[in-house]
């Protein structure tokens, strides 16, 4: 027994595909065989059966309807596949033999395009890693919308994991190949691979060479060398995105036309923020349910198109770092937060704009319809608008854009010329080019139109020769035109009605002038949906031609949208325009943080000022009462400084502010448990992170360090960690630091620069209210038990828990006076008095030192009698 000539060939093409479910074209459906069946029946949840294909044994078997198929190929992509399509790539009607067939694209999770799978608001980035023991180049691409970016990282003894995961983070691939140097790390992989939730695969090892990587950028650019193009002396970066763009060829299978410029960047150009940071801070998504609800990017997107949508969403992911930049955006912000008015013309204008980045991706790939064009058409009349917006705002100037509108008028005139106002969905069905647009359209329209005449004249003959009133003449796609009579006039049918179909109430017929009359109709049909397709692909391909340009103009238009999302999200919520100082400052008054203040009710947020500087309060000492707001008020600070390095205004009264070179974050468990990491290792490592890469420059969010272990080692780690960071030779980075050791707040008096600020709460019988202020100086208490009862523990608990807390306090008390009499004491100072003094609290030692000052031979009793009273009124506030 020998294969069928049909799955020899299927044999054939499959082995150059053997990692992707092969969709193999068959008439009007993609058939899957064997394993491939076997997985997609699985996953797709549909019927599998079996093929004769020449052996003992059937072939399982699966298939899907061409016409859906994009839904199939989505949900198998999003389950990890990958997806080669095998289309006939010849007509069968002229196939000599069994018709041609070859794989036209593979899709894969990084090379989707359908707009029904891909967010709008959102890039899918496929990502290519090259890397070796002293660096990596990252290239990444949206196949969606043509950018292509690139950069890279080398450090002869340095670390090269943590920045390459903080570029993973921003760029968040669903799909990601790299070299073998990678690939075989497993751990490093299987790490990307959790960490980031995306595809990770190996691709051709010989790709990864420098000449060939130049070679096919110069290709794909179209350029003769590399020089103009940021590239010289990014070795990385070459490898990388020649290798990428190989990817491409081999998967995509035709010229990427519109992926034409390779952005290279330094990550020196932006503040850089770790993936810990953008989760902590909830920048795109939240934390708990990964929704854009809830974030930063959901306060901040008032924009109109899917364009701006995705720029504003990268700059939130890319804070800069450029004064001068920041500054530009900033006043063009203010200049809309001063015009309403003009705000709002904004939007009503780009609201009529498409997402023609995505369309020229799909002009690229021929995948656009008629409707599309008409989009573009409609998009690209108002480009003139915007345009005169454009220098009204200074933008060609401050953000040095503009926008290129010559020779578009064009373009809209061909589309206004030549496509039907609404045109159907699909291209193959004709109904697309207007009659006016090309003369034999027109003639072959006419004749269908006659014949529709001619077949109305036809029915009216017919009633009147067989006196069937009834009659009528129809058309369905199986039998063609024919003529109806019902059941109870069949009896009057003449001799030359030839029956064709009977029905349970009517039988249809057809006579041979029909035939005539049908044959002219449908020739001119076919003829004509033929011709309108040729036309259209003429069109698509003379705009595809355009393609550079109109992706420059989209890049332009989603600036405009993202500042003036900006701009209205200012003026809604009464934000300020920041000041940007450069003497290390970070002065807010009444800040709020964005995304609390919004879910609260109007006017519950309470304000509250700030002030970091890098000198007395370096380090902010942060206590107070569970669920007080000390990691409200933390990232609230956090996220006024990068909103103001994005160009956004913030929620403050006043605020000035220095820009930051990083921020980090440690705040609450990581998701990394999954990893067989405890949750106390992680906080490790990541403090560990923060203390290896902060600069003097950064701004550093710590919450509760510590409190994954036990009460002392936890407390200890947590004074180092203040030690270390606050100490102007080793860190010296502005930071916030909250706790519930009270005991951290002793460090105010000891380290320069260390500041104890607590949020206020207010006792009232057994319950506390909630203050939510900040005011200088350290808490005393937790207030853990009451937050519980509030939370709705029992009141058995509860009460429990108030015994054992006096029990533990009590015991606390003698174990310290044990402790304190064992601790070794730190050697700062050889004066015996003052290492006795580290045996009181801090306020004790305050009225030491001041009862030390007093010359007592020399005091009146009246004047004795008053110190007491006041020392004794101090040392009841204690
Ligand atoms: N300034 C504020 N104004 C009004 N409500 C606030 C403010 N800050 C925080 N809140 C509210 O208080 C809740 C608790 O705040 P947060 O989580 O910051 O407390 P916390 O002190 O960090 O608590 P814990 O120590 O238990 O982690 C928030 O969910 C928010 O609704």
């Amino acid at each position: 027994m020998s294969l069928t000539p049909m799955m020899k060939q299927y044999f054939e093409i499959k082995e150059n595909h053997r990692d992707s479910i092969l969709f193999f074209r068959l008439g009007d459906f993609y058939e899957m065989f064997f394993d491939d069946a076997i997985i997609a029946s699985r996953e797709l949840e549909i019927a599998l059966t079996g093929r004769d294909c020449g052996l003992k044994d059937k072939a399982p078997m699966c298939g899907v309807p061409y016409h859906s198929a994009d839904s199939y190929i989505a949900k198998l992509i999003e389950k990890g596949y990958k997806v080669a399509i095998c289309e006939q790539i010849e007509d069968p009607a002229k196939a000599v033999g069994i018709v041609k067939r070859d794989v036209v694209r593979v899709v894969t999770p990084g090379t989707i395009i359908d707009s029904n799978v891909l967010d709008d608001k959102k890039n899918n980035y496929l990502c290519c890693i090259y890397m070796n023991e002293k660096g990596f180049g990252i290239a990444y691409t949206d196949v969606s919308t043509g950018d292509f970016f690139t950069t890279e990282k080398s450090d002869e003894n340095g670390d090269i994991i943590s920045p390459l995961f903080d570029e993973l983070g921003k760029i968040l691939p669903t799909e990601i190949i790299c070299n073998t140097h990678l690939y075989e790390n497993t751990s490093l992989t299987m790490k990307i691979k959790q960490r980031f939730n995306c595809m990770i695969n190996e691709f051709h090892q010989w790709v990864f060479d420098f000449d060939f990587s130049k070679e096919s950028i110069k290709r794909q650019l179209s350029v003769v060398n590399l020089n103009g193009l940021g590239l010289e002396d990014k070795d990385y970066s070459v490898v990388a995105s020649g290798a990428l763009i190989e990817y491409l060829r081999e998967t995509q299978k035709i010229s990427l036309n519109h992926i034409n410029k390779i952005t290279q960047y330094s990550s020196k150009n932006f503040m850089t923020l770790d993936i810990n940071t953008r989760r902590n801070l909830e920048l795109t998504e939240t934390i708990r349910g990964n929704v854009k609800k809830g974030s930063l990017l959901w306060v901040l997107d008032k924009t109109s198109t899917a364009m701006g949508g995705r720029l504003l969403k990268k700059w939130i992911e890319e804070p800069l770092l450029s004064r001068k930049d920041i500054e530009n955006r900033l006043s063009i912000v203010e200049y809309l937060t001063q015009n309403i008015m003009l705000i709002n013309d904004i939007r009503l204008l780009l609201k009529e704009v498409y997402d023609i980045e995505r369309l020229m991706s799909k002009i690229i790939f021929g995948t656009c319809n008629a409707r599309d064009l008409i989009s573009l058409k409609n998009s690209i009349k108002t480009f003139p608008q915007i345009k005169e917006l454009l220098s009204s705002l200074d933008c060609e100037e401050l953000l040095n854009i503009s926008l290129n509108i010559d020779g578009l008028e064009d373009i809209y005139m061909l589309i206004q010329n030549s496509i039907l106002d609404e045109p159907p969905f699909s291209v193959r069905e004709g109904g697309l080019i207007k009659d006016d647009f090309n003369t034999e359209i027109k003639s072959l329209r006419e004749a269908s139109a006659k014949g529709k005449e001619w077949l109305s004249k036809l029915e009216e003959s017919e009633k009147t020769k067989t006196g069937i009133k009834n009659l009528k003449v129809g058309f369905n796609k199986i039998f063609g035109y024919y003529i109806e009579v019902s059941k109870s006039n069949i009896k009057f049918a003449p001799d030359y009605f030839i029956r064709k179909q009977t029905l349970a109430n009517s039988e249809r017929y057809i006579t041979p002038e029909l035939k005539e009359i049908e044959d002219k109709i449908l020739g001119a049909e076919d003829k004509m949906i033929a011709l309108e397709y040729e036309i259209f692909v003429s069109i698509r391909d003379k705009i595809a031609s355009e393609v550079k340009r109109i992706q420059d103009d989209s890049k332009v238009i989603a600036q405009i949208d993202a500042l003036n999302s900006l701009a209205l999200t200012a003026y809604n919520n009464n934000y300020i325009k920041p000041k940007i100082n450069s003497n290390g400052i970070i002065k807010i008054k009444d800040g709020k943080h964005p995304v609390v203040e919004k879910v609260l009710e109007e006017g519950l947020f309470v304000p509250n000022d700030t002030l970091l500087s890098n000198e007395e309060n370096r380090v902010l000492v942060i206590t107070g009462p569970n669920m007080a707001g000390k990691s409200t008020y933390m990232r609230q600070v956090a996220l006024i400084v990068l909103m103001m390095q994005i160009g956004s205004f913030v929620p403050a009264e006043e605020a000035d502010i220095c820009i930051v070179d990083r921020i980090f974050t440690r705040i609450g468990a990581s998701d990394d448990l999954s990893q067989g990491q405890s949750t106390f290792m992680v906080e490790m490592s990541e403090v560990a992170n923060i203390l290896n890469n902060a600069t003097k420059d950064s701004l550093l969010i710590l919450d509760e360090i510590g409190r994954g272990t036990s009460t002392y080692d936890g407390l200890s780690i947590a004074w180092a960690v203040i030690e270390y960071i606050s100490d102007n030779n080793k860190i010296g980075a502005k930071t916030l630091f909250a706790t519930h050791y009270h005991e951290l707040t002793e460090l105010e008096d000891r380290l320069s620069g260390v500041v104890n600020y607590k949020i206020l709460v207010q006792e009232k019988g057994e319950d506390i209210i909630f203050l939510r202020k900040i005011q200088k100086g350290g808490a005393d208490r937790s207030y853990g038990i009451e937050v519980a009862k509030l939370a709705g523990v029992s009141s058995d608990v509860i009460n429990r828990a108030y015994e054992l807390l006096n029990e533990l306090e009590k015991r606390d008390i003698n174990k310290s006076e044990i402790a304190l009499s064992s601790r070794e004491r730190p050697k700062t100072s050889k004066d015996k008095n003052s290492l006795q003094l580290d045996f009181f609290s801090v306020k004790e030692r305050n009225i030491i030192e001041k009862l030390k000052s007093i010359d007592v031979a020399n005091l009146t009793p009246i004047d004795a009698i008053n110190i007491l009273y006041k020392l004794s009124k101090e040392s009841n506030e204690i």
